[in-house]
């Protein structure tokens, strides 16, 4: 079974809502470690919509799993993350305009500057991993800038449509993650992921830690975010 990797990008999404002090993500972060999370994941947008730098800093002090800072591949980025030292960093496409993450990192298209910030980063320490759709070239070219784990983006397994389009996006997962092994990549995957779709993802071959984020916390709203965590830990082993 996969470890699960808590996004809390969504309680601090609430408070942004009125530039506030609460909901806390910090206070989130230690329920869901209260409630079984393997480990914390924070995205810190370039347009600050959630997560503000002060919670990296925070969490930085306070998870006690380990913590992954999703990020742009930019400078402002890398010299946050140097100074913050994740536990591991994943690097994301962003668009301002977008609603959400739209589809994954293109690291075949810029495999010098991707390479570069790999470089950088794990030259400090902190492993990388790339968001990246199941593609075999986008899992060569991970391969190629020796990034140590890919997150492959669930996306569109999450939003077929119909049985046979899921079960095609679930086959190209599983082919990309074949292809992740042979490569030595180490394998994580996430986007969209729900407890009701969760559990194929984590029978995946290699699948090493699902990031969850939007379902959680919209279930945490209701029931608290401890039962949320552990009920999410369940539909990882097929009870829902
Ligand atoms: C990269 C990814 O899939 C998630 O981190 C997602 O981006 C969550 O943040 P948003 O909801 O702001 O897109
Ligand atoms: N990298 C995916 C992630 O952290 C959470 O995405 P979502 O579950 O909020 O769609």
């Amino acid at each position: 079974m996969p470890t699960l990797g808590v996004n809390i990008d969504h309680i601090a999404t609430i408070r942004q809502a009125r530039r506030t002090v609460e909901p806390d993500p910090i206070a989130g972060a230690v329920l869901a470690e209260l409630g079984g999370a393997d480990g914390i994941t924070a995205h810190l947008r370039e347009d600050r919509r959630h997560i503000q730098e002060r919670d990296v800093r925070l969490l930085r002090q306070t998870v006690r799993t380990h913590l992954n800072l999703e990020m742009a591949a930019t400078d402002e980025m890398v010299a946050i993350a140097l100074d913050i030292k994740p536990d591991y960093v994943t690097l994301v496409p962003e668009r301002r305009e977008e609603v959400t993450t739209e589809g994954g990192l293109d690291v075949a298209g810029q495999i010098d500057r991707i390479g570069e910030v790999v470089d950088k980063l794990q030259a400090a320490d902190i492993p990388v991993s790339l968001f990246i759709d199941a593609e075999s070239a986008q899992i060569e070219a991970s391969r190629m800038v020796q990034a140590k784990f890919i997150e492959l983006h669930t996306g569109r397994y999450a939003e077929a449509k119909n049985e046979t389009s899921r079960q095609q996006e679930l086959d190209l997962l599983a082919a990309g993650c074949k292809q992740a092994i042979k490569a030595g990549l180490r394998i994580n995957a996430g986007h969209g992921l729900t407890y009701w779709n969760v559990f194929p993802v984590a029978c995946l071959p290699g699948m090493e830690e699902l990031n969850i984020g939007h379902t959680i916390i919209s279930r945490a709203v209701l029931v608290g975010m401890e039962r949320a965590v552990q009920e999410m830990k369940l539909a990882m082993r097929g009870n829902q």
